[in-house]
């Protein structure tokens, strides 16, 4: 089986512009001052960034496209690539023609905040990602189990629909040594996705996905990655760090 080949129909997504992303946002990183980022983010816990994101355009259009991909791989008996060992559905945004649209939506637009926000996970120095779509819906995916990203920093911005359960929690950073570690109370938090809006946590930042209960929800993901961080860690989440409770403790 050949790779899907695929043309982008709505031309326009392959770049990242003002179009794709929520007005509010847009202001706030091209003021590009402390001041702009702290009133854009809320702080709903510890080690989470959460903002508005997406234009309604920008999202309602990529579901097209995605559907137009998928649609697309069906007509030629094509397997499209699955976003990682986890899911059974979704789909890897440089398959679509996507992946300088990604490299502009890190690179240009969120590395204020991440290096801002995330300077212990090499926030500052992000230079490649793995970017996809992830979809729970009644008859396919539903949940996603507890784990870490393959990522230093990680984006999820919900898409869409409308849909009830499919929360995701949160159970604390920790380090690959204290991994199943358990949380404490205060580790324990979930976010609530909602179209146009979107997180930043640590890709060491313990998660899952709890059960969709009725609809469909669609987020995208980029798992941004340092390749500085990489060449002085021989894992991600390598300890000792600075940032795992448990080896603080030690
Ligand atoms: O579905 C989500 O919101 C989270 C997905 C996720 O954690 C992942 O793909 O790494
Ligand atoms: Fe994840």
């Amino acid at each position: 089986m050949t790779r899907p080949s695929y043309s982008l129909r709505q031309t326009w997504l392959s770049d990242l512009t003002e179009r794709c992303l929520d007005p509010g946002f847009v202001r706030a990183v091209q003021a590009g001052t402390r001041e702009a980022l702290e009133e854009l983010v809320e702080r709903p816990h510890a080690g989470v960034l959460e903002f508005p994101l997406f234009s309604t355009e920008y999202m309602e259009a990529l579901l097209r496209e995605i559907h137009a991909f998928e649609h697309a791989c069906r007509h030629r008996s094509v397997r499209p690539l699955r976003p990682n060992s986890m899911n059974n559905q979704g789909v890897v945004l440089s398959e679509l023609g996507l992946e300088d649209a990604m490299d502009e939506l890190l690179y240009t637009w969120l590395a204020p905040l991440t290096k801002w926000a995330f300077p212990e996970h090499d926030g500052s120095s992000l230079d490649h990602q793995h970017a996809f779509v992830v979809e729970y819906a009644e008859n396919g995916d539903t949940d996603l189990g507890f784990h870490v990203d393959d990522s230093e920093v990680t984006l999820n911005a919900c898409l869409g629909l409308s849909f009830e359960g499919a929360e995701v929690y949160f159970r604390g950073a920790r380090c690959d040594a204290h991994r199943e570690d358990p949380a404490n109370d205060a580790e324990a938090w979930q976010w609530q996705p909602a179209a146009g809006r979107a997180i930043l946590h640590a890709g060491a930042h313990r998660h899952g996905v709890h059960p969709l209960r009725s609809g469909r929800r669609v987020n995208l993901i980029v798992w941004a990655r340092s390749s500085r961080h990489r060449r002085l860690h021989r894992a991600p989440h390598e300890g000792p760090t600075a940032w795992c409770p448990r080896c603080e403790a030690a």
